[in-house]
């Protein structure tokens, strides 16, 4: 990530309420939940299934999706290497002004490399980046295959697709693994439970 900025006389400007006062108003402490995996592996189920509990449990939260940041925010970025990492880096400044905020700011993206990953949890207070890595085969994942995807990339109609003709870099790092028990994958639910309990023993479920 580059850290040198194109604007020159700029300062910090302080307000008087800080992340401190808006997460005790909300009960709960800002953070960002990065899930990174292959496409297929199941990101957005998790990312909405995550959104849902917290919800239920009165807790504020944000996803921001891949997918749907590149129908605004990045949609002038390809997938090339490049572009990859400039969309990696603008979602995680706006997760870490979501966490600022105090909510707990779900980035759910393919995030294929782990410089990219890394960049974004040295944004934030270390403790407050906590990613969960979708470990789920490649086979599973194209055996899946909901947006015919993989297919269009076997037959080489998408050049540079991850996990087929561009690399995934795996989490050497993260806090939470996702991945299947004796062959099956756990439920939507119990992939969210397993990021709650995490969230709850941690302590960023109250202020
Ligand atoms: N070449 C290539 N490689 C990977 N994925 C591709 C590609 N082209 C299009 N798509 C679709 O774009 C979605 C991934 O967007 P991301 O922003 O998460 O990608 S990245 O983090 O910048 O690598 C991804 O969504 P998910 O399937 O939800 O992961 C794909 O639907
Ligand atoms: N835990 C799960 N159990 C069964 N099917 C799942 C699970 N998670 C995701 N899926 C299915 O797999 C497909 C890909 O999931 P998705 O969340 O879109 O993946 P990604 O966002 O990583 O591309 C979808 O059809 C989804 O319904």
């Amino acid at each position: 990530m580059s850290t040198i900025t194109n604007s020159t006389n700029i300062f910090w400007q302080e307000c008087q309420i800080g992340k401190p006062d808006r997460q005790k108003l909300l009960n709960q402490k800002g953070c960002v939940v990065w899930i990174t995996g292959l496409s297929g592996s199941g990101k957005s189920t998790l990312a909405c299934s995550l959104g849902r509990e917290l919800h239920t449990r009165g807790k504020l939260s944000y996803v921001l999706d891949g997918d749907n940041l590149r129908h605004g925010l990045n949609k002038d970025l390809g997938f090339k290497p490049e572009d990859r990492t400039e969309n990696i880096r603008r979602t995680g400044e706006v997760a870490k002004l979501f966490a600022d905020a105090g909510l707990i700011c779900v980035a759910s993206l393919i995030s294929p490399y782990r410089r990219d990953r890394d960049a974004c949890r040295a944004m934030l207070p270390d403790a407050n980046f906590i990613e969960v890595f979708m470990n789920m085969p490649l086979q599973l994942c194209e055996a899946r295959d909901p947006k015919g995807l993989y297919k269009l990339a076997r037959s080489g109609k998408i050049k540079g697709f991850t996990g087929i003709d561009d690399p995934y870099e795996p989490p050497l790092n993260c806090e939470i693994e996702i991945k299947q028990e004796n062959g099956v994958c756990p439920t939507p639910t119990a992939m969210a439970g397993q990021v709650v309990s995490y969230l709850e023993n941690k302590g960023f479920l109250r202020s």
